[in-house]
């Protein structure tokens, strides 16, 4: 009930007769869309004045002590008070929910897998039993664990980012990507395999000499250094794609490979495993998708791979989540967020991450809050009032979950962060009363290593030489590195007109240093019309705009320059067990105050964490060594600001560890994916990150 909810009925019934409204406080989970108890309080009083009122008290749902236990927790609730209590309908036989305590993150999936083969036993089939969490991106986590383990989920998760339907945009997008990244997926499938070292044979083919995308299928034999059994393999792809190219339309394509000219689908189909079940309902799901496109301009599969970033970035392939009503029988045990689950109940329910970082769960402020006093009913300032709200709703989510058990409530949590360090558990168990039982946990069996986050069998010729920017990408996303820097192929792809316009500045910023002569206000703005007009913005419907934000760009970058005298920058080596960071400053200038300046330029905004990453402290250990008593820093030229770039002794001692640290993991194969609905859809490698193809890969760096 929101606002509006309370408004059309005052419309349609104004004197409020006949109007009959149930409803629970604590189950208000539905803020995001305006509803919060507060509507509820003053529905039978200010609202429609006179409003007979009642409580139903009665359970019929849960054993006693499930009700006892999720009742005493609402006798405490911000929603709730002490007459919240509901009393048990059915007999008291049942068992104490309980808290299943384990040492470390990984062995609570173990511990949950267990549990759910336990109350299996006991007679719940796994249609029976829930695994409820506040949010997907956990689910998804927990869904992929419990498949390793063995237990049947149903659960779809996010189509995109599914391992099936990765595979087959991977697949599309070598047909329209001239590096074709994507073989390092199909390599992978059972009906390609194809070895690593094949694979980087490919890339290193293509990125000798521009090939049409998807055309060197066509000529595998043209590929110096494949394998006999690589060439068979890939003559097979090509036949597979053959009569496809970047111009196809990507529903007939797989529609194509995986019905006619592959069993892929036929496999699917026969097979009795249920996590095979899922992964043909997911592709069923992806090919209806595909089957309907938006019109529009431009290669039909390059359009069909942005949309499906797009509806990523903008969380908007909820539709897609939804399994059809036809896997409803299946007998796996359900995987829901709370919200999901509103309405419904199980024999058993498992709720995973009863640590104090996970529920209640503090949001960050919101970007644009409301207005202050616009929040009817709300008190204090507008972030106070998110805040209460807030507070309010994790309360009223943790009582959901609870209350959707029928016999069996069990909760997890790990007692240990990864650095040993210890990890509360969350503040609400103690709101449990004595209804909880608690005991920990040993499971005997580890959690098996998931394909994609094996490591890569590297096999290094000589010693690694990497640039600090480079490295720095290692730290905010291993994969993306080894994509990046290690098989070079992760480079930008869709340029935007944005992107144009900072090239511009950027090769602007680069003649000015290159230059022996200071450069002219009118010499300035020639440089920069050329420039733009060499990216192509000459004509662009934005170009004054552009032009505008260029100027101001480049007449900060001259404004720190003045009365420095500029030296020529030289590249510093800096030595780390062995192994190699390269720093190139973009600039150094001696300043009037006799200080030594050298600079790092980037023409767009500094990131938060940018003066604290590996890549500045690489920049501080260069200037230590090739300049002493030069002060070291950063130019944001979208910032209009330059900043010193200061560590303290023990932070440049950490950071210089961690550079260690880093070029050790790098050696070792380790790449693993740090991942994120957020920054994941930018990556070049969306589309392709997870496994890798089988074997060793060969590679030389210095
Ligand atoms: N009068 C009754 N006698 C026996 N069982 C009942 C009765 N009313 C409801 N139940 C059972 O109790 C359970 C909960 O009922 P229902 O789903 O209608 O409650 P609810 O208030 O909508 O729950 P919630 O809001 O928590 O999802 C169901 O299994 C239902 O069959």
């Amino acid at each position: 009930m929101n606002r509006s909810s309370v408004r059309l009925l005052h419309a349609l019934r104004p004197d409020g007769r006949n109007l009959w409204m149930v409803g629970d406080a604590k189950q208000s989970i539905y803020r995001f869309r305006g509803a919060s108890s507060f509507n509820m309080a003053r529905f039978g009083k200010e609202d429609f004045a006179n409003g007979k009122r009642g409580r139903l008290k009665r359970n019929y749902r849960s054993v006693p002590e499930i009700v006892e236990s999720f009742s005493s927790f609402a006798t405490t609730m911000c929603s709730g008070d002490a007459d919240s209590g509901l009393e048990a309908h059915r007999d008291g036989k049942g068992q104490k929910p309980e808290l299943r305590t384990v040492q470390r993150a990984e062995q609570q999936q173990v511990a949950l897998a267990d549990a759910i083969e336990q109350l299996r036993s006991e007679g719940f089939a796994y249609r029976d039993q829930a695994v409820l969490c506040t949010g997907n991106e956990k689910l998804s986590t927990i869904g992929q664990d419990l498949e390793r383990l063995g237990v049947p989920v149903l659960f779809l998760g996010s189509l995109f980012e599914r391992a099936e339907v990765k595979d087959l945009l991977a697949l599309l997008s070598v047909l329209v990507d001239r590096r074709a990244m994507g073989m390092l997926r199909v390599a992978c499938w059972p009906d390609f395999t194809t070895s690593f070292s094949d694979v980087a044979a490919i890339f290193e083919h293509l990125r000798a000499a521009e090939h049409p995308s998807g055309s060197w299928l066509q000529h595998v034999d043209a590929i110096p250094s494949v394998s006999d059994t690589g060439r068979q393999t890939l003559s097979k792809l090509a036949i597979a794609l053959s009569g496809f190219d970047q111009t196809a339309s990507p529903w007939t394509v797989l529609a194509t490979l995986l019905l006619d000219r592959t069993r892929i689908a036929a496999r699917f189909g026969v097979s009795e495993d249920l996590a095979d079940r899922t992964r043909g309902i997911a592709i069923w799901q992806f090919l209806n998708f595909m089957r309907v496109q938006p019109a529009g301009r431009g290669l039909p599969i390059t359009r069909m791979l942005d949309r499906v970033r797009r509806l990523v970035r903008l969380g908007d392939d909820r539709d897609l989540r939804q399994l059809p009503a036809a896997a409803q029988h299946l007998d796996a045990v359900r995987l829901m967020t709370i919200h999901g689950a509103k309405g419904l109940e199980f024999g058993g329910v498992h709720m995973p991450g009863l640590n104090s970082d996970t529920i209640p769960r503090t949001p960050p402020a919101p970007p644009c809050p409301a207005p202050d006093g616009m929040i009817a009913g709300a008190e204090g300032s507008a972030l106070e009032a998110y805040r209460a709200g807030q507070a309010e709703e994790q309360e009223c989510l943790f009582y959901v979950a609870q209350s959707r058990a029928r016999d069996r409530l069990i909760l997890y949590a790990p007692t240990e962060k990864s650095n040993g360090h210890s990890r509360p558990l969350s503040p609400f168990l103690d709101r449990l009363g004595s209804a909880l039982t608690r005991r920990s946990v040993v499971p005997a069996r580890p959690l098996p290593v998931a394909a994609e986050a094996r490591g890569v069998e590297l096999v290094i010729d000589g010693r690694l030489r990497f640039g600090a920017p480079q490295i720095a990408l290692y730290e905010s996303c291993p994969r993306r590195f080894f994509y990046t820097h290690v098989l070079h192929v992760g480079g930008r792809r869709t340029t935007t007109a944005f992107m144009h316009l900072h090239e511009a500045v950027r090769s602007v910023v680069e003649a000015v240093i290159a230059s022996d002569v200071p450069v002219t206000e009118q010499e300035l703005t020639d440089r920069t019309d050329t420039a733009l007009a060499d990216e192509g913005l000459g004509e662009h419907g934005y170009r004054a705009e552009f032009r505008d934000l260029a100027s101001a760009m480049l007449r900060f970058f001259l404004s720190g320059r003045a009365g420095a005298i500029a030296e020529a920058p030289v590249a510093v080596s800096i030595n780390l067990g062995g192994e190699e960071i390269l720093v190139e400053p973009d600039e150094v200038l001696m300043r009037p105050d006799g200080i030594r300046a050298v600079r790092r330029v980037r023409t767009g905004h500094m990131r938060s964490a940018e003066s604290k990453d590996v890549g500045a402290a690489a920049l501080i250990l260069a200037v230590k060594q090739a300049y002493p008593g030069a002060v070291a820093e950063l130019v944001h030229l979208s910032d209009g600001e330059a900043s010193e770039l200061s560590l303290s002794d023990r932070e440049l001692k950490g950071r210089t560890d961690k550079l260690s640290k880093f070029l050790g993991d790098i050696r070792a194969g380790r790449f693993p994916a740090e991942v994120s609905s957020r920054t994941c859809p930018n990556c070049p490698a969306f589309f392709i990150c997870g496994p890798t193809p089988d074997g060793p890969l060969q590679k030389k760096f210095a």
